[in-house]
C-alpha cells in the first residue's frame, strides 16, 4: 500500500484559507438522507469540480459503507483539486492508539489527512465520555502523535469547544494545546449543538488565536465546524474568518444533524464575492448552482428554491416595482450578478405583476416587446389584466411559466396554434373487491382531418386521461412520444367550501431536456387537470416546432 505523503498540499489555496467540505460526513447525518458509495463517489467528483480543498469522505471502521468508499475512493477517485480525509475520533480511554480498532481503520483507508474529533468541555469528558479530564488529554496526545508518526497530516476537530469554553475556558484551551503540540495542523473549534451567535464566536476565535499564538504563519491553524440552530451557522463562520479561523468546514447545500451545517457554498461565495478572498478558482464558483443541484439529484433531498446564492428563487423577482427598475438596471434590486455563482435572474409574472414585469418576462421566453411602441404597450396591458383576472380565480403563473406563455402567444397571435380539437372526454373508475382500483379515459379528438377515439387505463384518472390523449395523438404527432408527465400537483383552495371548492392543478412535463409546468383551475378536479394537461401537450409540439393545423 503506497504511504500516504505528509507534505501533500493540495487542499491549501491561494488565499491561505482550507475549505473543508463534510457533506460526506456531517451531511449524511442529516435525517432521512442516506448514501450508498455509489452516491457518496459521484458526489465526491462534484465537490472536487466546485475545487474545495478537502472533501471529508466518512468514518472508516465505524459501517462497512465508510470502509467501503475509502476502498473504491483510492482505486477510482482522481480527484484533481481536492484532498480526501478520514473522520474518526481519539482512541478509547484506557487504552492505546495504535492497537485502538477505529484508529487502526482511520490509518487503513489510506487518507493522507485524518480528521480527529476530541472532547474539549469537561462536561463532556466526565459524563459522555466517563473517563478523566487528564486522561482525554492523554487520548488526543496518543491518537495524534501516533497518526502523525503514520505519514498522515492530522486535523482536530474540537467537539463542543463553545460550550466547553464558556464552562471552563482553561481546560478547553489545554485541550487544543495537546493537539498542537503532538502535530495537529488544524484546531477546528465546533459549535457541536448549534447554540452560538456571531459575536461569541469572534469573541472565542480571536482568544483562542492570539492565546495559542495561531495567528497568520503559524504552523497551526484555527478552524471552525458550525451547526446552524440559531439559524447562524454561515454567519458564524464568517465571524470565525474576520476573527483569525484560517480553516472553514461546512456541507453543500447545509445538509447535516438537525437544522444542518453552514452552506459551504454559501460561505464560499460570500468570501469571494463579499470580501475578494479568492478561496476556490473563480470559474469554479461559477459552476455552483449546477453542482448544488446535482448533488440533490444525488441525495435525492429536493433543492431549496430559497437557499441562497444557489436557489431557484435567488435571483426570482415578483413584485411589479422591482421589475420596473431592474428593466433599467438589475443591480437596482439584487445584490450581485447571478452569473457569480451560475444562477439567473428570473422574472415571476402573477397579480403582483405590473407591465414591466411583463415587458421582461417576455424577453426572457424570446420575444421583443417594447414599452415605448403603443400597440405593445397596448398588448402588455392585456396580458397584465388577463394574468390578474385569473390569479383572481385560482390561477398561479410563477408556478407555471408554459401557460403563462401560452397566455402571451394567444395574446399576440390573436389565437393559440390549434394542433388537435377535443369532442369529449370521460374516466370512469372501478374497483373490484380487494383488488386496487382501476381507471379508464377515452378521448375523442380530431387531429388532421381524422376522428381518433382512443381509452387510456390507469392508476389514476389523471394517469387515464394521460394515457387516452396520447395515444389519440401519437399518429398525428408522434412527437408526443417524448413527452413524459413528471410531476402532478393538487391544491385545492378556498377549502371553506368544501367538496365545492375550486381546485388548482400544476402538472410538470419533460422533453428529455427541458421541463415546464402547466395549470389548470376548476370546480372539478379532472376538469382541472385535463386543462393543465392539453396545456402540457401544447406547449410541448410548439417546443419540438411542430405545424399547427391553423
Ligand atoms: C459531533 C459529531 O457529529 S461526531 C460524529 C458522530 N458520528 C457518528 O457517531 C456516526 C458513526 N458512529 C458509529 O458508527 C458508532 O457510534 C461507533 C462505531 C463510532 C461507536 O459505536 P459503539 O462502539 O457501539 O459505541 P456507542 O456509539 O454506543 O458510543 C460511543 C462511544 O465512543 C465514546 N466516544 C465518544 N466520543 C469520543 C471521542 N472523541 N474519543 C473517544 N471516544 C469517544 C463514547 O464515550 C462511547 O464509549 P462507550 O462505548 O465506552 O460508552
Ligand atoms: C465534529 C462535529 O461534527 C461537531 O462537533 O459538530
Amino acid at each position: 500500500m503506497e504511504r500516504p505523503r505528509r507534505d501533500d498540499r493540495r487542499g491549501d489555496k491561494m488565499t491561505d484559507l482550507h475549505v473543508y467540505d463534510t457533506t460526506l460526513r456531517d451531511g449524511a447525518q442529516q435525517e432521512g438522507l442516506n448514501l450508498s458509495v455509489t452516491d457518496k463517489l459521484a458526489i465526491a467528483r462534484h465537490l472536487d469540480d466546485l475545487g474545495v480543498g478537502f472533501i471529508e469522505g466518512g468514518w472508516p471502521g465505524a459501517n462497512p459503507k465508510d470502509t467501503e468508499f475509502f476502498a473504491r475512493a483510492a482505486r477510482e477517485l482522481d480527484l484533481r483539486n481536492a484532498t480526501l480525509a478520514a473522520f474518526g475520533a481519539t482512541r478509547r480511554a484506557g487504552g492505546a492508539a495504535s492497537t485502538d480498532p477505529l484508529v487502526r481503520a482511520l490509518v487503513a483507508s489510506q487518507a493522507s489527512v485524518v480528521t480527529l474529533v476530541a472532547k474539549s468541555h469537561t462536561g463532556h469528558v466526565e459524563r459522555a465520555l466517563r473517563t478523566t479530564l487528564a486522561e482525554n488529554l492523554e487520548m488526543i496526545r496518543d491518537t495524534v502523535s501516533f497518526l502523525v508518526g503514520e505519514g498522515r497530516r492530522v486535523f482536530l476537530d474540537a467537539e463542543h469547544f463553545f460550550d466547553g469554553y464558556a464552562v471552563d475556558r482553561a481546560y478547553a484551551l489545554e485541550a487544543l494545546r495537546a493537539g498542537v503540540e503532538s502535530g495537529a495542523e488544524v484546531l477546528a473549534l465546533c459549535d457541536t449543538n448549534g447554540g452560538m451567535l456571531p459575536s461569541q464566536v469572534a469573541d472565542v476565535v480571536h482568544d483562542v488565536v492570539s492565546t495559542l499564538g495561531l495567528a497568520d504563519n503559524a504552523e497551526s491553524r484555527v478552524g471552525i465546524h458550525c451547526h446552524n440552530d440559531t439559524g447562524c451557522a454561515v454567519a458564524n463562520s464568517m465571524a470565525a474568518v474576520d476573527a483569525g479561523a484560517r480553516h472553514v468546514q461546512g456541507t453543500v447545500n447545509g445538509y447535516g444533524e438537525r437544522t444542518g451545517n453552514a452552506d459551504l457554498v454559501t460561505v464560499v461565495a460570500n468570501l469571494q464575492l463579499k470580501k475578494g478572498l479568492e478561496v476556490i478558482d473563480g470559474h469554479r464558483l461559477a459552476e455552483a448552482t449546477r453542482i448544488s443541484h446535482a448533488i440533490s439529484e444525488v441525495t435525492n433531498v429536493p433543492p431549496y428554491s430559497r437557499q441562497p446564492y444557489t436557489g431557484a428563487s435567488a435571483f426570482a423577482h415578483k413584485a411589479g416595482l422591482h421589475a420596473s427598475a431592474i428593466k433599467v438596471d438589475p443591480d437596482l434590486y439584487q445584490h450581485l450578478d447571478p452569473k457569480g455563482v451560475g444562477n439567473d435572474m428570473r422574472m415571476l409574472v402573477s397579480d403582483m405583476a405590473g407591465r414591466a414585469s411583463i415587458e421582461l418576462k417576455a424577453r426572457e421566453l424570446g420575444f421583443d416587446l417594447d414599452a415605448s411602441d403603443a400597440d405593445d404597450s397596448a398588448l402588455m396591458q392585456r396580458v397584465l389584466s388577463s394574468v390578474k383576472e385569473k390569479e383572481l380565480r385560482g390561477y398561479t403563473f410563477d408556478a407555471a411559466d408554459a401557460s403563462f406563455e401560452l397566455l402571451l402567444r394567444h395574446e399576440l397571435d390573436g389565437s393559440l396554434p390549434e394542433f388537435f380539437t377535443v369532442e369529449s372526454w370521460r374516466v370512469i373508475t372501478d374497483a373490484r373487491g380487494e383488488a386496487d382500483a382501476l381507471s379508464e379515459a377515452t378521448v375523442k379528438i380530431v387531429a388532421g382531418d381524422r376522428r381518433h377515439v382512443r381509452t387510456g387505463e390507469g392508476n389514476g384518472p389523471v394517469n387515464a386521461l394521460d394515457q387516452a390523449l396520447r395515444s389519440a395523438l401519437a399518429k398525428a404527432y408522434p412527437e408526443i412520444e417524448h413527452l413524459e408527465l413528471v410531476d402532478y400537483k393538487v391544491r385545492i383552495l378556498d377549502a371553506a367550501h368544501g367538496t365545492d371548492a375550486v381546485t388548482r392543478v400544476l402538472i410538470e412535463t419533460t422533453d428529455g431536456t427541458t421541463t415546464w409546468t402547466t395549470i389548470g383551475v376548476a370546480a372539478n378536479i379532472l376538469e382541472a387537470s385535463w386543462q393543465a394537461l392539453i396545456e402540457s401537450v401544447t406547449y410541448g409540439l410548439i417546443r419540438a416546432g411542430v405545424p399547427p393545423l391553423t
